[in-house]
C-alpha cells in the first residue's frame, strides 16, 4: 500500500461531516488502493461530539483508514495535509445581514487560509463547501499567498448534480444519458444551470425541453433546491452535499470521465470575459490532478445575461470582503 494521503476536514462534527468522513474512509474519495489519514478540525465545544464520531469511524474498521487526528487548532490539524475540505462555516442566523455573514466567515477562512499556507503539503488541494462557499474560498486563497491560486476551489457540484437529476426526470432518461451540463456563477440563488450545450443521449437538451420549462421550472428549481430541502427536512442538505464534495475532489484528483465535463468553482482566469480572480463556476475537465476550464463554448444572449448576473453578485461579495480587509 502507498503512503496515506492526509485529508483535512473542517466542521467535522457537523451534519455534512457525519456523511462525508465515512465516504472518505471507505475509499469513495481516492479509490480502493489509497489509504487515508483523516485530520479533523472543530471548534473546542464540538470536540467531544467529534470524539464520538471518531469512535464510530473506529467501529467501521475501514481497511483504508490509517489514522485519525482531531483538534481545534488549524495550525496543527492542517500539518502536512494533501487535501483540505473546508466544510465548517458560520451559518446565517436570524437578523444577520449579508455583510455580517461575510465578516463572521472571514474570521474563520482568513486564519484557515494562513494555516494552510504555513503547514499544508506542497501539493495541497483545497475545496470549500461551507457557505458562502465561493467567497469563503476567495478569502482562504487571498490569505495563502504561497499556495498556487488555482488550488482553491468552491463547491457547485451539488448544483450540477441537482441539475442532472432534474433534466433526467424531465426527459425520461437517467443521469448516465446526459453530458455537458454546466453550472455558471455563484453557489447561490443567482447560479445559472445551462443546458444549451448539454446532450441527452447525443441530442441537444434545449431541443428536448421548451423554453418555458427552462425559465419557469428548471432554472428556479435548481437555484432554490437548497431552500426546498430545508423546508422539507427542517435541516439543510447534508448527505447530498457530502456526496458532491466527494465527487468534486475525486474528479479533481482522479480525472473526469472521457467525453464529459463537470462544474467546478475555480478562480477565473478571464475565460468567457469573467472578471479574473473571483471564484466562480465553470465547465471543467481534469486530468493528472489538474483541471482546465472548457474553452470555446458559444454563449447565447439568454445565458449571457444570467451568467453576468451571478458574476456581478460575486464581484459585489468580493468588494464587500475587500472593504473588510479580508482579501487584497
Ligand atoms: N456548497 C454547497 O453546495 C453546500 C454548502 N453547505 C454549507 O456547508 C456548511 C456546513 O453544513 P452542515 O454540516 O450542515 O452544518 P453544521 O452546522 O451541521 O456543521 C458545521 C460544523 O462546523 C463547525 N465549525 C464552525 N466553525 C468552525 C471553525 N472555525 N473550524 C472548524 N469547524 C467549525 C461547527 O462546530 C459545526 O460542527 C454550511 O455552511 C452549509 O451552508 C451545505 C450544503 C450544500
Ligand atoms: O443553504 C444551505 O445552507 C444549503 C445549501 O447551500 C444547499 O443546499 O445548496
Amino acid at each position: 500500500m502507498s503512503t496515506p494521503v492526509k485529508v483535512a476536514v473542517t466542521g467535522a462534527a457537523g451534519q455534512i461531516g457525519y456523511s462525508l468522513l465515512f465516504r472518505i474512509a471507505s475509499g469513495s474519495l481516492l479509490g480502493p488502493d489509497t489509504p487515508v489519514q483523516l485530520r479533523l478540525l472543530e471548534i473546542t465545544p464540538a470536540l467531544k461530539a467529534l470524539e464520538g464520531v471518531v469512535m464510530e469511524l473506529d467501529d467501521c474498521a475501514f481497511p483504508l483508514l490509517s489514522g485519525v487526528e482531531i483538534g481545534d487548532d488549524a495550525n496543527v490539524v492542517f500539518d502536512g495535509a494533501n487535501i483540505a475540505l473546508l466544510v465548517g462555516a458560520r451559518p446565517r442566523s436570524k437578523g444577520m445581514e449579508r455583510g455580517d455573514l461575510l465578516e463572521a466567515n472571514g474570521a474563520i477562512f482568513k486564519p484557515q487560509g494562513a494555516a494552510l499556507n504555513a503547514h499544508a503539503a506542497d501539493d495541497i488541494k483545497v475545496l470549500v463547501t461551507g457557505n458562502p462557499a465561493n467567497t469563503n474560498a476567495l478569502i482562504a486563497k487571498s490569505n495563502a499567498p504561497d499556495i498556487p491560486a488555482e488550488r482553491f476551489n468552491a463547491l457547485t457540484r451539488l448544483d450540477h448534480n441537482r441539475a442532472l437529476a432534474q433534466l433526467a426526470a424531465k426527459t425520461g432518461t437517467t443521469v448516465n444519458d446526459i453530458r455537458h451540463l454546466t453550472i455558471w456563477g455563484n453557489h447561490s440563488a443567482t447560479q445559472y444551470p445551462d443546458v444549451f450545450h448539454a446532450e441527452v443521449n447525443g441530442q441537444n437538451a434545449s431541443e428536448l425541453v421548451d423554453q418555458a420549462w427552462l425559465e419557469s421550472t428548471f432554472i428556479p428549481t435548481v437555484q432554490q433546491r437548497g431552500a426546498a430541502i430545508i423546508e422539507a427536512r427542517g435541516a439543510s442538505s447534508a448527505a447530498s452535499a457530502a456526496n458532491a464534495t466527494v465527487d468534486h475532489m475525486r474528479d479533481w484528483v482522479l480525472g473526469t470521465p472521457e467525453g464529459d465535463w463537470v462544474s467546478m468553482s475555480v478562480p477565473s482566469d478571464g475565460s468567457y470575459g469573467i472578471a479574473e480572480g473571483i471564484i466562480t463556476s465553470f465547465p471543467c475537465t481534469t486530468s493528472g490532478g489538474d483541471y482546465s476550464i472548457v474553452q470555446g463554448l458559444e454563449i447565447n444572449e439568454f445565458s449571457q445575461a444570467r451568467i453576468d448576473a451571478s458574476v456581478a453578485e460575486l464581484q459585489e461579495e468580493r468588494e464587500a470582503v475587500r472593504s473588510l480587509g479580508l482579501v487584497d
